[in-house]
This record gives structure tokens, sequence and C-alpha cells, in this order.
């Protein structure tokens, strides 16, 4: 069949499926697809066979629109993180969008990102299903609700190679703020494979709406329960703010499933004491006497017995100073110790050599190439390069070729003349190669500049000059620039998809970041994470068994990761000392597995032994299955073993849970 008769096929399909009734069973076609397919017929007026890209954004809108989100991205951030590591392996990104369907972030393997650029899942698109049809995003956003929709279930003839699943994400009220969304390109798995990743992806989105409650309530007191003592303060427990008068303000999604309440509206302004009788004057003592001790307490209406504690928020280290990187001059993070060369090197041998090499050619006119994995530091190193460079007054620019869609990168360098494309400023842009003349240009990601700019910029290099787009003036600049990548571009030279002149250029001297599993300074780089994130106002203690969980580890995200999981340890850990409950490394899989055997076990760098491997679940070759595993235990764990409730939370039905417990051999003894 030629590819234009499978689109006539398909088209003609959709349209003779939804113009049937409601009533009518269709096997294997979900309900909510066909009525997202009769949407874009009669509301959208939307032709299946007719090929129609994504609308994306300006980068003006699109800077604004991530400005508006970036508390919110910056929240999610160790969850999105958390979610795309599970799903290593296995070709998907993780995707989050506003509520309208438009990308703000997302989160792909390297050697996938052209492919989801082509299919349009990238920054700055917008997925609303008016626009493009049945999709994850635009149909989870109809629908209100999450949603899987596998290849031919699309609505448009270019998109019936993806597999979407996509969960809304929710305000305490109900309200949706964002969607999360896990995407493949060209899947050959059959649809009810796509049944673990929407668990997968519910599951996280649950996580991402508990912090969003929490910092939401944060100058209330929240009442945080569970039927479990020991997921009291777990992700996935629920929460009741509550007023100075202890009524119900809100309520998060598995407050409302534990209580058995449908209506979110017959929780909101009731009085807590009509809900735990007098439990409550124990729960308010305890709170005023001893806070953080967790309570029993019973359900007045049905008798269940509940654990508990009434907390009031504090506010934890990542939402201080959610400010967007000024592009002129140095970011507020580039302070203090993480600003020092030679601080920043720590003890480790590896990075040590880098700081001194990094000082003797920092003033000398060499562009420096930062190799190293994707947060290992490269960003604040070049910052503190500048910061210890003669020009370290002048500006530091950064711009990260990974992050911006391919047709932005160009403005984003160069500049544009007022009006020279629809949606410009009106009075133009400077663009970042003029913005960071005498100061310094940090190009991020280097490796994923398209290949056009390449050319273009390797032109700048050499002439030292810059023509805006739409203008005809020549601007003389004096640039000084620090490239940083974490993908091999020698291989990349071999493939095409680097030029090689253009790495000579950059590369008078190459310094590498090691990954934090090589560091042999890694035990202090933990207690010095910890110190900068312990917002608690008081001293907090880690336990050695904590520690050498954490050494252990082999932190495939490296500092970043690092700083996330001990962020989530101290916003977990209620009394002074954090142990290994507080901490909360997500399973590994894949590829990532294998630097566990690598990874060093304390500060003299011994390799660890067999019996000392990382403390993670036994996980098959399949990044999905083992996902899916990890997902359906834990949620039973959560629900107390409870098949109904644990079905209900993973938004499948009871026989399904049965087949998937059956599939996996899960035990209660697990
Ligand atoms: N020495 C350090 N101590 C504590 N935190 C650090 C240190 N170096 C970097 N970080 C933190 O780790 C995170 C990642 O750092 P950075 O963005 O510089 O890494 P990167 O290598 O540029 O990452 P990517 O390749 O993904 O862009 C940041 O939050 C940064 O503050």
């Amino acid at each position: 069949m030629t590819h234009n008769q499978k689109f006539r096929q398909h088209a003609e399909r959709i349209s003779s499926v939804a113009s049937l009734n409601d009533g009518v069973e269709f096997l294997g076609i979900e309900r909510e697809i066909i009525r997202s397919w009769q949407r874009c017929l009669s509301d959208d007026h939307l032709d299946p066979f007719k090929p129609r890209s994504p609308n994306v954004l300006e980068p003006q809108s699109l800077h604004e629109l991530r400005s508006r989100f970036e508390a919110f991205i910056r929240l999610s951030e160790p969850e999105l993180a958390n979610l795309a590591s599970a799903l290593s392996g296995s070709g998907y990104a993780v995707i989050l969008t506003d509520n309208k369907g438009l990308i703000l972030h997302h989160q792909v393997e390297d050697n996938l990102a052209d492919e989801f650029r082509k299919a349009g899942l990238w920054q700055g698109a917008d997925w609303g299903e008016e626009h493009v049809g049945t999709n994850g995003i635009g149909t989870c956003i109809s629908e209100m609700r999450p949603v899987t929709v596998h290849r031919d279930e699309h609505f448009l003839r270019q998109n019936i190679d993806l597999s979407c699943s996509a969960s809304p994400i929710l305000d305490p009220h109900g309200n949706l703020l964002t969607v999360l969304d896990a995407s493949c390109c060209g899947t050959e798995d059959s649809r009810a494979s796509q049944i673990h990743t929407r668990a997968l992806v519910v599951s996280y989105a649950r996580l991402i709406e508990g912090r969003y409650f929490l910092r939401e309530f944060r100058n209330q007191r929240v009442l945080r329960f569970h039927s479990r003592v020991e997921c009291v303060a777990l992700p996935n427990e629920a929460m009741l703010a509550l007023s100075e008068d202890n009524r119900i303000l809100a309520a998060n999604i598995v407050a409302l499933q534990l209580l058995g309440i449908q209506d979110r509206n017959m929780l909101v302004g009731m009085s807590l004491s009509d809900l735990v009788g007098n439990d409550l004057d124990s729960l308010l003592f305890a709170s005023k006497s001893n806070e953080g001790t967790v309570l029993p307490f019973r359900h007045q209406e049905s008798g269940a017995r509940f654990f508990g504690f009434i907390y009031k928020y504090k506010e934890p280290a990542p939402l201080r100073g959610l400010t967007i990187k000024p592009a002129t001059q140095s970011p507020d993070e580039c302070r203090g110790e993480l600003c020092n060369l030679n601080k920043l090197a720590g003890e480790d041998p590896q990075m040590l050599e880098a700081a001194k090499r990094a000082l003797r050619v920092v003033d000398k006119r060499i562009p420096i190439l930062l190799q190293g994995e994707t947060g290992t530091g490269k960003d604040l190193f070049s910052q503190a390069m500048h910061k210890a460079s003669k020009r370290k007054d002048k500006p530091f620019v950064a711009l990260n070729c990974a992050s911006i869609p391919e047709s932005l990168i160009e403005s984003e360098l160069f500049g544009y003349k007022h009006g020279a494309f629809t949606g410009a400023r009106k009075e133009g842009r400077r663009g970042k190669l003029i913005e960071s003349s005498g100061g310094t240009l940090f190009l991020d990601e280097i490796g994923d500049m398209p290949l056009n700019m390449q050319s273009r910029l390797l032109r700048v290099l050499e002439t030292e000059e810059v023509v805006p787009l739409g203008a005809e003036q020549l601007i003389k600049v004096d640039l000084n620039i620090v490239a940083a990548t974490h993908r091999d571009l020698i291989q990349l030279i071999n493939e095409g998809a680097f030029r090689e002149d253009l790495y000579y250029r950059l590369n008078g001297i190459t310094l590498y970041l090691p990954p934090l599993r090589e560091r042999q300074d890694l035990r202090n780089i933990i207690l010095k994470v910890l110190e900068a994130e312990n917002d608690t106002g008081k001293k907090l203690q880690i336990t050695p068994e904590a520690i050498s969980h954490l050494l252990k580890y082999p932190w495939p995200g490296n500092l970043r990761q690092l700083r996330n999981v001990i962020r989530t340890a101290v916003a977990l850990c209620d009394g002074d000392v954090i142990d290994v409950s507080h901490i909360n490394l997500p399973t590994l899989v894949g590829r990532n597995q294998n630097h566990a055997h690598t990874c060093s076990t304390d500060s003299s760098a011994s390799k660890p032994k067999n019996e000392d491997l990382p403390p993670v679940e036994a996980v098959s070759d399949n990044p999905l299955r083992s996902a899916e595993h990890t997902v359906i235990l834990n949620a039973l764990k959560t629900y107390n073993w409870n098949i109904t409730r644990t079905a209900e939370a993973l938004d499948m039905s009871r026989n399904t849970l049965y087949r998937k417990i059956q599939k996996h051999n899960i035990k209660q003894d697990n």
C-alpha cells in the first residue's frame, strides 16, 4: 500500500467511526478517542488527510510563557528528571505543557532529539487538540483525564507514528494547571503496552501536584495523612489545607480518594471537626507542642482509621530566587563558592586539573571547550571562569543550543532589526553575539547546534562581525567563547552532524569535568550540598547509612540530580536527622544500570564490590516493564494492597490490575 493510500484509509476510518452514534461499541477504540475525532471533525473542522504542523511560538512569546511558568517548572524538575530516568532507553520524551497544550519543557535523549524536533514535539509548539487534532496532550486537556493516544488514533495523518500518554496536573482546587506527557515516535509496541507508560505518567503527575499543593498553602496549615502510618509525609499522601478556624480550604486527589468523596465541593468549607470529630483536639495539640508527631484519627462518617499530623509548610530551597537567568550578567546562582573555580573543583584531582588549566588560559583569548556529562556543572564552571577573568565586569551571556527550537537559534544568536519578521519585537533585538561582546559567550550544548547555524557561527568567529536579521550593517564584536557539550563531537563530525572546522575553531583547549560517580570528593560534595539546601533553620544530621546509600548510587544526572535528591530529603525530614527513608533514588534502568558497577563508594574511590551495589530494585531488560513493576508495587503498598483503590489510583480496571500483578509475579511480601 502506498503512503497516500494508507493516509486515505486512515481518514476514511476516522470519518466513518466518528459519524456513528455514541452508543455504538467499537472494538479496540476507546470512547475518548471517538469523542475527540468527533470534536476535530465537527467543532474544529480539521481534515485528517491534510498535513498540518503545530503552531510554534515566537522567541519572545516563548520566553514570556516560560517566565510565567518558571516557578512551576523548577518545582517539577525533580519529578520530570525522575520520570525521564525511569523511561530512559525506551525512546520516550518527557514533556510538560501549559493548560492549552503549549510545550514549556521537554526532556529527550540526545540521539532522539532530531526525531522529536521533526515531529514538532519541541519547546514552544502548540499541541492543543483544536490545532493538531487528537493527540495525547490536547485530548488530555479536552477530556480532563489521563489518556493514551496510540499511533493511528491520532487524527492527523502525519502523527500516526506517535504514541503519547498524558495526565493532567491539577491545582488544589481541581483546575487544570499543566499537562505531563510521555511520547515516543515510531514505536511498534501495542496499545496495551502504553497503559504502563500512562500509569507511570499519572504517578509522576500526582507527585508534582503534591509539591504544588504544599507550595500553594505554605502560609496555611495542612493536614497530611494516610491510611498507613508509614506512608504519611511521603509522595502520594493525602492533604487537606486548613484555614485559621480549621475549615477545609482545599483537598488533593488522594484525600478525596481515601475519604471516598467524589465531589471536592462537598469537602471544601467543611469544618475539620465534622470530619474527624474529637480527634481534632489531639491533632491540634500535637501540632503545637510536638510538631510532626503522627497520630491516629477516625473519619467520623465511615469510621475508617487514618494517621496524620498538622503541618506548617516550610518553603524549601528550590523556591528561593526563582528568577530567569539574566541575559547580560552572571546568574544569581554564581556567587560565593559556586563561582570560584578552585572551590568548585573541591578535592577531586580531575576537577583540580581542569580548574588549573582554566586559570592558565582564561585571559589568553583561547576558545575553551567544556566536556562533561549532563549536570556535571559545565554552566557554573564557565561562569566561574568568567568571574576569574579580566572580563569579569563585562556581560556573561549564555545560550543553550538544545533548549530552543532550531528556528529560533538564529534570531537568538544574531538578533534582528525591528520588523525583520512577523512577530519580531518592535524595537528589534541585539542577539547574544552582540550582547556578549567584550565579555563571555557561553554556548551550552554546542553539539545540538543545527548545521546551517554552525556555518554562520564559524563565519562570525572568523570575521568577528555580525549582521542581525533584516539589517544591512555589519557590527564589530569582541568575542570570547566557552562552548560546552556532553556529546562526543568527534563522533558527530564522523556522522556529518558537526562541522570539523568549527570544532577546531572552538576547541583551543578541552577541559573535562568528571561525572559525580568518578569524583573522589563525593562525600564532601554531599555534605556541602546538604548544607546549601538546608533551609530548615536547624542543623541537620545525616546517618552513615544514608551517606553510604548516596555514595553507592551512580548519579546519572550528576550534581543536578544530587541537589534534587537532597532537596527532597530535606523536605521529607521532619526531625533533625536525615536517614535512608528520606532518600528517594529513582530506580535505574537501561544504560544507567551499568554505571552502578563503576561508581566510587567513598572518598578513597575504591570500586564497589558486588554486594555493595546500589540499592536499586531488580529490573528486567525492558525499561517499561520494570517501570510498570515498580509503579504497581509502590501503588499497592501505598493503598495497603487494596485492589479497588490501587486500580483507581493507577487509572486502570481491577481486572487489568490483577492481570498485571500476575504478570509481574507481585506478592504481598515483596
Ligand atoms: N560544585 C557544585 N556544588 C553544588 N552544586 C553544583 C556544583 N556544580 C554545579 N552544581 C549544581 O548542579 C546543577 C547543574 O549544574 P550546571 O547547569 O552547571 O551543569 P551542566 O553540566 O551545565 O548541565 P547540562 O549539561 O545539563 O546543561 C546546577 O543546579 C548547579 O547549581
